[in-house]
């Protein structure tokens, strides 16, 4: 695959919600059972170092948005939490929390990871091919490690060269990719025009685009949009690099 100018592919990033896996496993499965396991889990879990960084940044974002709620409210800080989840708030902090929470559930086979079967076999192929794989997720890094670790395809992880998550900036937000460049021309000679980006939400798309990255809008349900600015795929399947 080439853009216009001919530019290869020479490495892809990729979403996962709506992209690799269904946005009902994690609306459904993920974020009920981060919600049933929150408030216990931040009880018992308080006084360490990682949940009391995360009840600080809750605390601190809470105070950015103008309605704050006190490092010390315990009651609070995990009503504003469920509040985020109820409202898929890409919440850095709640996102690390989750990650947290949803490991009991995969290592007690509560669940496994919803994967396309498409996905599951192109992701294997363009390892096989030399193709480097990496994530950007909202989903914090640790939980998109056990996401594609406890898949119900298996232990997909050694698939990936490497993951981002929000902590690199929004997916709307083009400084977010070309920190992801930044952070990949460390490691590989390329050119964001070498870059492919695969996501369900066309304002990541738009913001990826911007910085030069070639896009995929990934329409996994619904009708086809048209769209001049991506291709448009139903399926990974649909893509030959
Ligand atoms: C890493 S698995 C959980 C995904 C998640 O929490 C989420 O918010 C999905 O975000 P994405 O950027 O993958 O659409
Ligand atoms: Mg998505």
């Amino acid at each position: 695959m080439t853009d216009a100018l001919g530019t290869p592919v020479t490495l892809i990033l990729t979403d996962i919600e709506g992209t690799t896996s269904s946005i009902r496993f994690v609306h459904d499965v993920l974020f009920p059972y981060a919600t049933k396991h929150l408030a216990e889990f931040i009880r018992a879990n308080k006084n360490t170092a990682d949940v009391q960084a995360q009840l600080q940044a809750t605390a601190d974002l809470s105070a950015e948005d103008g309605d704050a709620v006190a490092a010390n409210d315990i009651d609070g800080l995990i009503a504003r939490l469920l509040h985020w989840i109820d409202t898929d708030r890409k919440a850095t902090p709640l996102k690390a929390l989750q990650g947290l929470i949803w490991e009991a559930g995969y290592r007690n086979g509560d669940y496994q990871a919803h994967m396309y079967p498409d996905a599951t076999a192109c992701l294997k192929q363009w390892h096989d091919q030399g193709l480097p794989l990496y994530v950007y997720s909202s989903g914090s890094i640790y939980a998109q490690k056990l996401f594609f670790g406890f898949s119900q395809d298996g232990d997909l992880l050694p698939l990936f060269s490497g993951h981002f998550d929000t902590l690199v900036g929004g997916k709307r937000e083009a400084q977010s990719y070309l920190n992801i460049l930044a952070d990949l021309q460390k490691q590989h000679n390329i050119s964001a025009a070498n870059v492919l980006f695969l996501s369900d939400i066309k304002e990541e798309l738009d913001a990826a685009k911007e910085v030069g990255m070639q896009t995929m809008w990934l329409v996994r349900e619904g009708d086809i949009p048209m769209d001049a600015e991506h291709t448009v795929v139903k399926s990974f399947a649909e893509i030959s690099i």
